[in-house]
């Protein structure tokens, strides 16, 4: 299916290019090689049916089905995290590798609600992911921003408790966003309306995403936007079925927070090349390239971009428009849009020559 190399010097670039990554769950970034040490430490019993050790368990994210069959192993995976320190170790081993990967700026989600119901505190979770970010702020120079996710299985009132429980990191700037995961055919929109209301009206600056349109329908995407409010899509890949919508999402240059290798795995697609990226760069509608859950779909942000290559072969302008629609779309200050857009151009100057020459 490979229908492009991806040589020495293209993957120098695509690693040097800045990227933002805007669609990756803290909690999907916990693999089995740190699942099972977690585990022992904090003394969780896993089910009986979990596979027993690191070869079987990666074997069987191997062969996820959907959505839903992803879901119950990453609810089971999460399960392993209890004290401040564990969501600390998770946060700051993946900032460290995205920042090996070219990641300048990480919108990173997370659930609460995942972990609140087991019994470890909002406060406990927040306090370690911040203090990672923090850390990957000051000695890898990453931006980053934490969105909190509500799961969308969940009844709304418990979103709305959620919310709740949210409001001092929300008033500190500790919590930048909000967005809407899990299974979501059963759970369309409409349901969270009054959650993503709540958050407009007492924090009007927060960031509002939702999943929608990974299995959903077009009109998960569009409902998100009518009644939620949202001003970016993560996946969005059904988007393509619409043109008045496409039209719409172009005109307010709404961003897409695309994730090829997720959806892949899941069998959103069966393969990149099947990803209606052409589509949308032609009526104009932006899109970042993100990882999603890395420790179980096989790859992180460098992996999502070289894949992206292999399928489309973009000459380098092309890659430098994607890169800065991530920066554009990105919710940092404008003087940080403009280092990052610089940057952009540098590396460009630099890998010109030796590609395309
Ligand atoms: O891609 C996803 N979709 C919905 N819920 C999720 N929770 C983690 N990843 C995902
Ligand atoms: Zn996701």
């Amino acid at each position: 299916m490979s229908k492009y190399e991806c040589n020495h010097h293209m993957t120098g670039f695509l690693k040097e290019l800045p990227k933002c990554e805007h669609h990756v769950h803290l909690e999907g970034t916990l693999g089995p090689d740190l699942l099972f040490p977690l585990a022992a430490r904090n003394n969780v019993q896993l089910p009986s049916h979990f596979p027993k050790d690191v070869e079987s368990l990666n074997k069987r994210y191997s062969e996820f089905t959907d959505l839903q069959d992803f879901l119950n192993f990453y609810y089971i995976g999460m399960s392993v995290l209890i004290q401040e320190q564990d969501f600390f170790d998770l946060a700051w081993a993946y900032f460290t590798k995205a920042h090996a990967d070219g990641l300048h700026h990480a919108e990173t989600f997370f659930d609460p609600q995942g972990h609140v119901e087991r019994g470890v505190s909002i406060d406990v979770v927040v306090r370690g992911f911040e203090r990672a970010a923090q850390q990957a702020e000051k000695e890898l120079g990453i931006s980053t921003r934490l969105i909190m996710c509500l799961l969308r299985h969940l009844p709304p009132k418990d979103g709305l408790a959620t919310i709740e429980s949210a409001r001092p990191y929300y008033k500190a700037g500790t919590i930048h966003g909000l967005g809407l995961d899990s299974a979501e055919k059963p759970f369309p929109p409409h349901l969270f309306e009054e959650c993503y209301k709540a958050v407009r009206d007492s924090f009007p600056e927060v960031g509002l995403t939702a999943h929608a349109g990974e299995e959903g329908g077009p009109e998960f995407i569009t409902n998100s936007l009518d009644l939620l409010n949202v001003t970016r899509i993560d996946h969005g890949v059904n988007s393509f079925q619409d043109e008045d919508l496409l039209k719409r999402l172009a005109k307010n240059q709404t961003l897409l927070s695309l994730c090829p290798l997720s959806n892949v795995k899941l069998q959103v697609v069966k393969d990149v090349s099947e990803l209606p990226i052409q589509k949308w760069l032609d009526f104009g509608v932006p899109f970042s390239i993100n990882s999603d859950d890395p420790a179980y779909f096989g790859g992180y942000i460098l992996d999502n971009y070289i894949m992206v290559h292999t399928r489309f072969g973009f000459d380098l302008k092309t890659w430098c428009k994607i890169a800065a629609n991530g920066v554009n779309g990105s919710w940092i200050s404008d003087a940080r849009k403009k280092e990052l857009l610089e940057k952009i151009d540098q590396v460009y100057t630099k890998y010109q020559p030796l590609i395309e020459a």
